[in-house]
């Protein structure tokens, strides 16, 4: 069992979004704790990866609130988000959507350059992650020789290596064989676990969730009746 310290990173209140006439989500709150990891499940149509772009700034809803700490998203110019995606935020999509000219390595430290930092200490921390994350033995290799488990882990190092304080993950593991995406989670969670990282897990998979402190499920665009996601009915977070 894994204690989050309880204070809100990421909140949000009424998120509102439509494509045209086609609702996706009807009034969202949801508050991401410090060091949580909070699995959004629900059927496909229910507007989980709608959801997981609004709070990661990449989507601006159309009514309602997101606040990262003290800042609202709904403030920010597109400039201000993009920093945010690339100095606070990590994102991490079902496929890897790696750069198939260079090494895992070279892609693993792709955010460190864009945020300035030099060559050297970004293929050092690169490495250091690729090691953390079991696919160390890869770290020269593109991805076109890899297998989709050892693509998602560079891509899980790209993620991880500028230390976000929230990382959001949409169907990691979707492209996976179980075992492979199980793998891929455990190694995820306790890297996230360990700097401290919150995470916004979206997955179909109860088995993934299950790596989750809290789950939240969304239905047609709502969270349930109770306005509760089932995991935190049952009391979690565990
Ligand atoms: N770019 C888009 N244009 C129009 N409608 C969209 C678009 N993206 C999503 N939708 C619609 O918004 C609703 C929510 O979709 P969303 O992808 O957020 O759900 P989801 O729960 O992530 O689904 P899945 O599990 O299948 O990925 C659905 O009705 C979907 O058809």
């Amino acid at each position: 069992m894994t204690r989050t310290s309880g204070a809100t990173v990421l909140r949000a209140r009424g998120v509102v979004k439509s494509y045209g006439p086609t609702p996706a989500l009807r009034g969202i709150d949801l508050d991401l704790a410090e060091r949580e990891i909070l699995a959004l499940t629900g059927p496909s149509g229910s507007g989980k990866s709608t959801l997981l772009h609004c709070l990661a700034g990449i989507l601006r809803p159309d009514a309602g609130e997101i606040t990262y700490g003290e800042l609202a998203l709904g403030g920010c110019s597109e400039a201000e988000r993009s920093r945010l995606r690339r100095t606070e935020f990590g994102v991490l999509f079902q496929f890897g959507q790696l750069v198939e000219e260079l090494t895992a390595a070279e892609n693993a430290a792709l955010p460190l350059l864009l945020t300035g930092r030099g060559r050297k200490e970004a293929r050092t921390a690169a490495l250091e992650w690729l090691d953390r994350l079991g696919a160390a033995d890869v770290a020269d290799v593109r991805p076109p020789r890899m297998s989709g488990g050892q693509q998602q882990l560079c891509a899980a190092a790209r993620a991880l290596v500028t230390a976000p304080r929230v990382l959001f993950a949409d169907e990691p593991t979707g492209a996976l064989d179980q075992l492979t995406g199980e793998k891929l989670l455990g190694h995820l969670v306790r890297a996230a676990r360990e700097q401290g990282t919150s995470v916004l897990l979206v997955t179909h998979s109860p088995g993934i969730a299950a790596y989750a402190d809290r789950e939240l499920s969304l239905y047609d665009g709502e969270t349930d009746a109770t306005g509760l996601g089932a995991g935190q009915r049952i009391g979690v977070p565990r």
